[in-house]
């Protein structure tokens, strides 16, 4: 029995420009993933492909959509890609799009020459459910890699049988940020309103102060611990930006260790191995209350 499917193209990219007027530009270079769910089940059972649209065809329309509709902010995309596979196949009973936008930014105030900021990525990911008209949007930062060479400690923790760790009151720290902030579905309850929303500038503006209260909280919190400093960072966006329902932080803790040079007669507080592995892997979502 086929329990469940979805089929789609994934790693559909592409790189806009948009001509402001003929030297000033704005560029946006994304990969987008559209995944199609509903009545297909006799194309896994039965061999039947009458009610598949081809993935080659689910390529071929982000790339139009793309080049005719307007791409800014990813949310939006996401939104007209749904609006338009829901409403163009019947047989299409809901919808996921992911879209992953490179970081290129404007190189000072340059018209059309951009840099790239490297890994980090700004993501959305919008489900929709055509007969119950239920969406969930949810958008994040990935890869946002962060260091700092004191003000964060660890102590206090559960000692055993098992614990070599020695308190620390004076670390470094150091994370790859995956931080996501998922959209009230009561508050954005239609595709419409997501294209509303694209227009006022929420969701620019919920990126934007996700970012800077992730590097504001990282650089002038003293951090007991990565789970006080994500929850305190959680906690922050949640006031910042009334339509977020809840916050999830992914932190790896990747570990820089002081090399031990007693051997030289040196007491070494300053030289550390950046130790690929193993890593701390910590999570949270925190909502309302
Ligand atoms: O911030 C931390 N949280 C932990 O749970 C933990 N565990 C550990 O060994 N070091 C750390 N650091």
């Amino acid at each position: 029995m086929l329990i469940s499917s979805t089929y789609g193209k994934s790693n559909v990219k592409f790189l806009k420009v948009h001509r402001i007027d003929e030297t000033k530009h704005n560029i946006i270079e994304a990969n987008v993933e559209v995944l199609l769910r509903g009545s297909f089940d006799i194309a896994y059972t039965k061999g039947d492909n009458t009610p598949i649209v081809p993935t080659d065809t689910v390529k071929n329309t982000i790339l139009v959509l793309a080049q005719k509709e307007n791409t800014w902010p990813i949310e939006r995309f996401a939104a007209t890609l749904v609006n338009h596979f829901v409403n163009k196949y019947e047989q299409v009973g809901g919808v996921e799009v992911k879209i992953v936008e490179n970081s290129w930014s404007r190189i000072g105030d340059h018209p059309h020459s951009f840099q790239h900021e490297g890994p980090e990525t700004r993501r959305t990911v919008l489900d929709y459910e055509k007969a119950s008209g239920k969406l969930q949007l949810a958008s994040s930062i990935n890869g946002l890699t962060l260091l700092k060479s004191t003000g964060s400690m660890f102590y206090g923790y559960n000692v055993c049988d098992f614990t070599t760790l020695k308190p620390t009151y004076d670390r470094i720290l150091s994370t790859d940020v995956d931080v996501s902030w998922r959209y009230d579905p009561d508050m954005i309850s239609t595709l419409g309103l997501i294209e509303k929303y694209a227009d006022s500038g929420l969701f620019d503006d919920a990126y934007t102060k996700a970012r800077n209260t992730t590097l504001d909280i990282f650089c002038e919190e003293k951090s007991a611990s990565v789970q006080a400093t994500m929850y305190n960072m959680s906690q922050k966006i949640l006031q910042l930006v009334k339509e977020v329902a809840d916050v999830s932080y992914e932190l790896p803790n990747k570990h820089y260790i002081l090399y031990d040079l007693k051997w030289k007669g040196i007491d070494n507080d300053v030289l550390f191995y950046p130790s690929p592995d193993p890593n701390g892997l910590i999570k949270c979502t925190v909502g309302r209350n």
